[in-house]
């Protein structure tokens, strides 16, 4: 099926169901997309009271325009016992999207897919992935060329998952990642599916977590899983165009809106040689850069 046209999703916050405070301040932040947990951070007792309070949520607060934080549910894996009524109650809320764990291949989105087609769920509800194991990773491609009725709206890099399951120590700048996280960066590229990076656990460090965006930034992930409201602007500004950027774009399409370029394929900006894809490139970045003014007004 055809991909829908990338939305912003600079920053994607998880957000714990089982706890009743975050759930209630997650309605007041703004962020580009609210991933609420029954996953690992609901302990196993926990499971379901905490889809029945974000049943509550979520039921009493619609999307509140077509431009706030887009509505994503992580459920438990379908084979255990709690993943079938998670997947359910998104359904019934009308969560914008369900996000699996550990997800090994395209037979788990086919499988949610197919008990989304039986409760009548609508085509809009978007399926996310994340990649977490090291079967994931060995599968992405697989798994991002996923046969669908739906659309398939991210990939997610599982950091902690991935280091617990290969025995990773990972180090500040994560080198120890970059193996694991490339397949999945070049998975969803090559087929049109947008990569959130990891979480970044340490709340204390700043610097680490900015550097963390930016470096995302520079390998091509869309955005970033956040677990704290004090992530978002830092994200927010780590993935939307910087003000030197727009400036670059703005100076590319009046070079080529010259008339002396008229037909030409390739120019010379400045120092640099530029070409007719660097036009696209920048049209696009203007476009991106025109959606976040517009949400910011
Ligand atoms: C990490 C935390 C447990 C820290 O909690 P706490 O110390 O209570 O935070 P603060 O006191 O600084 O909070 C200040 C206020 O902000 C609210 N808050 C905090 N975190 C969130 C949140 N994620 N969403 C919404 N609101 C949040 C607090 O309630 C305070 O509010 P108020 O008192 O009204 O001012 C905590 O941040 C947390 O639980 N984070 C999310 C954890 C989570 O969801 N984990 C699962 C997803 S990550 C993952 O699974 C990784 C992946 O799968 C992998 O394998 O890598
Ligand atoms: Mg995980």
């Amino acid at each position: 099926m055809t991909r829908a046209p990338a939305a912003l999703l600079r920053s994607a916050l998880f957000v714990p169901a089982a706890n009743a405070r975050a759930l209630e301040k997650s309605a007041s932040l703004a962020v580009d997309a609210l991933i609420f947990d029954l996953e690992d951070s609901a302990a196993e007792g926990e499971k379901g009271a905490a889809r029945e309070r974000l049943r509550g949520h979520l039921a009493t607060r619609g999307r509140q325009a077509a431009d706030g934080p887009l509505r994503v549910v992580r459920i438990n894996p379908l084979d255990t016992p709690a993943g079938t009524e998670d997947l359910l109650m998104a359904c019934a809320v009308r969560a914008d999207a369900i996000l699996l764990p550990k997800v090994e291949g395209p037979e788990a989105l086919e499988e949610a897919d197919t008990a989304l087609q039986h409760c009548d769920a609508p085509p809009a509800l978007a399926l996310w992935a994340m990649v977490e194991t090291p079967m994931g990773v060995l599968r992405a491609g697989a798994i991002a060329g996923a046969a669908l009725s739906r659309s398939l709206g991210a990939l997610v890099v599982g950091p902690n998952d991935l280091a617990l399951a290969a025995g990773l120590l990972v180090s500040p700048g994560r080198p120890e990642l970059m193996p694991w996280i490339g397949p999945i960066l070049v998975a969803g590229h090559a087929h049109g599916v947008p990569v959130l990076d990891g979480v970044f656990n340490d709340l204390a460090d700043s610097e680490g977590f900015a550097a963390e965006c930016a470096a995302g930034r520079r390998f091509g992930f869309c955005g970033k899983t956040l677990i704290h409201p004090s992530q978002i602007d830092p994200a927010d500004a780590a993935f939307g165009p910087t003000p030197d950027e727009i400036a670059r774009a703005e100076a590319i399409v009046a070079a080529f809106s010259n008339p002396a370029h008229r037909g030409r394929g390739v120019i010379r900006l400045g120092t640099r040689m530029v070409e007719r894809l660097h036009l696209a490139e920048a049209e696009a970045l203007l476009a991106r850069a025109a959606l976040i003014r517009n949400r910011k007004d």
